[in-house]
């Protein structure tokens, strides 16, 4: 296949079913999608359709039952950060470590030396507005703040693509959309593919190229959405008749879901 035109996140007939016997629970059936290179795509719908359990294989954290998964071109077969950054929720830092050194630390694993990893989470920190807080503890940072600090953590390694577990629903509202904002500015700067999860009809609108709607357990994609509006993306866009009009869309196949 042509390099250039492989699609940089292909899920090919993907199930997954927990349990065994007569407690099996299938949480995702048939799921097949591809994101293309440096696009960014969000994954939306009801509580336990199985989002995050599509996230969680994708990063290798957990195996398919059926179906593949590539990314990067590449089959996914265990945690790769070199190729896939993950962000969580939590933003899960080590207390004990610096911002600086809880960036640093995939680079620890890996063997990096002490230079290297100095000014690759240094340059990482920058990228997510934090230059001069590496020296400062997990509880001296707000919650934005700690959040930054994991997407850094997250692009230390350069991967191509970025996933993304509901990173800004611990966040109060206003500093959710400032989170908002400044990824698609490290999204642009970058030109990482991310898939971001979320419960947020207007954040999967206001981010993303395309929104993939999923149905209620066992999850399927029962729509997916080419956003258009222009970007640089502005406040002023989610009161708009487009907007509204496919946040309605949504609304509306994840209600019969
Ligand atoms: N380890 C597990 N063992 C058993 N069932 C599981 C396990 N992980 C997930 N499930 C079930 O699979 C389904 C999908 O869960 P998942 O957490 O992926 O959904 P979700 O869409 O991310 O949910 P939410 O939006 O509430 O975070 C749920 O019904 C959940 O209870």
């Amino acid at each position: 296949m042509d390099t250039l035109h492989r699609g940089e996140v292909e899920v090919r007939n993907l199930t997954r079913t927990f349990g065994s016997g007569g407690q099996e629970i299938r949480a995702l059936d048939d799921v097949s999608f591809t994101i293309p290179a440096g696009k960014f795509v969000s994954v939306v719908g009801p509580s336990g359709c199985g989002k995050s359990s599509l996230l969680m294989m994708l990063v290798g954290l957990s195996e398919a039952t059926s179906g593949t998964l590539e990314v990067a071109g590449a089959p996914v077969t265990g945690p790769d950060p070199d190729r896939i950054g993950v962000v969580f929720q939590e933003a899960n830092l080590f207390p004990w470590l610096t911002a600086g050194k809880n960036v640093e630390f995939p680079l620890m694993l890996k063997g990096v030396g002490k230079a290297e990893r100095a000014d690759k989470a240094n340059a990482a920190l920058d990228l997510v507005g934090l230059q001069g807080f590496a020296a400062r503890y997990p509880h001296e940072l707000s919650g934005g703040m700690k959040q930054r600090v994991s997407i850094a953590r997250g692009i230390v390694q350069d991967p191509d693509v970025l996933m993304m577990d509901e990173p800004f629903a611990a966040l109060d509202e206003q500093t959710r959309m400032v989170m908002g904002d400044e990824l698609l500015n490290i999204w642009e700067r970058t030109k990482k593919t991310v898939m971001f999860v979320t419960h947020s009809l207007t954040e999967a609108i206001y981010l993303s190229d395309h929104v993939i709607v999923m149905s209620a357990r066992p999850g399927r994609i029962v729509d997916r959405i080419d956003v258009d509006l222009p970007r640089p993306r502005t406040f002023e866009m989610t009161s708009t008749p487009e907007f509204t009009r496919l946040r309605n869309r949504i609304w509306e196949q994840i209600r019969v879901a």
